[in-house]
């Protein structure tokens, strides 16, 4: 019987991600080279022969157009895709659309690596009638109001995520398939600092490149027995 694998993707750059700029839930699209990211993680999976039985992404592009280039390269676009806002990537409140390197002079580097790396620092939140708030998105009409952040740190992006994975997810590796899921820099740490068990303090240095694949494999108590970075 075929073990259970979990694929975790990081979207290829997106056009923030190249100009250093906070994202979070704006939905800024792939640049360039983050379209040729996901080609390239496409690749890799056709040479490490890896095929998923079903996709989940987040409802933001570049999660969106990353699977859909990386299914396209492997030539398996057939699978069913889901997509949550509950992988989204972590909400970065007031600092989404601004510089970071302008932040970080503003607040200074300890402030700064907290609330970017740390694991229960929110960044400031936005106010409720700013029209940064995915409230006044169309998109998120139907999604409880109480559920939509202002801001969140990794802790409150790992309650969701767990939540989303606890769902729908782990039901999917329970019947032993390759499940890929294609999303963010810091909704896949609050992931993997669950799959790894990894500590407050040591996810501080945990970060995922865009366009990494991980790849996890389960044994049939669902514990995992082997990790694979992918490597081009
Ligand atoms: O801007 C963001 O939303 C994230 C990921 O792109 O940035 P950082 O890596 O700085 O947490």
């Amino acid at each position: 019987m075929s073990k259970a694998r979990l694929v975790l993707v990081r979207h290829g750059q997106s056009i923030y991600n190249q100009k250093n700029i906070f994202t979070g839930w704006t939905d800024i699209d792939l640049s360039e080279q983050g379209i040729d990211e996901a080609k390239k993680a496409g690749l890799l999976l056709k040479k490490n022969n890896i095929y998923p039985d079903i996709c989940f992404t987040s409802w933001l592009n570049r999660a969106i157009h990353t699977a859909q280039i990386l299914l396209k390269e492997l030539e398996w676009e057939h699978i069913d895709s889901l997509r949550s806002y509950k992988l989204n990537e972590r909400h970065y409140g007031d600092w989404q659309g601004r510089d970071k390197d302008e932040v970080k002079n503003e607040y200074g580097e300890e402030k700064f690596l907290a609330v970017r790396r740390g694991y229960d620092v929110a960044p400031p939140p936005l106010k409720p009638n700013d029209a940064r708030c995915v409230s006044n998105d169309k998109k998120y009409a139907n999604i409880d109001k109480k559920l939509l952040p202002l801001n969140e740190s990794l802790k409150d992006t790992k309650k969701r995520v767990l939540e989303y994975y606890s769902e729908q997810i782990i039901s999917k590796l329970q019947e032993q398939k390759t499940v890929l899921i294609s999303a963010h820099g810091n909704s896949l740490r609050a992931l993997v600092m669950e799959l790894e068990q990894i500590s407050e303090t040591n996810i501080v240095s945990f970060e995922i490149p865009t366009g990494e694949i991980i790849v996890y494999t389960f044994d049939c108590d669902m514990k995992i027995i082997e990790k694979n970075v992918l490597i081009g």
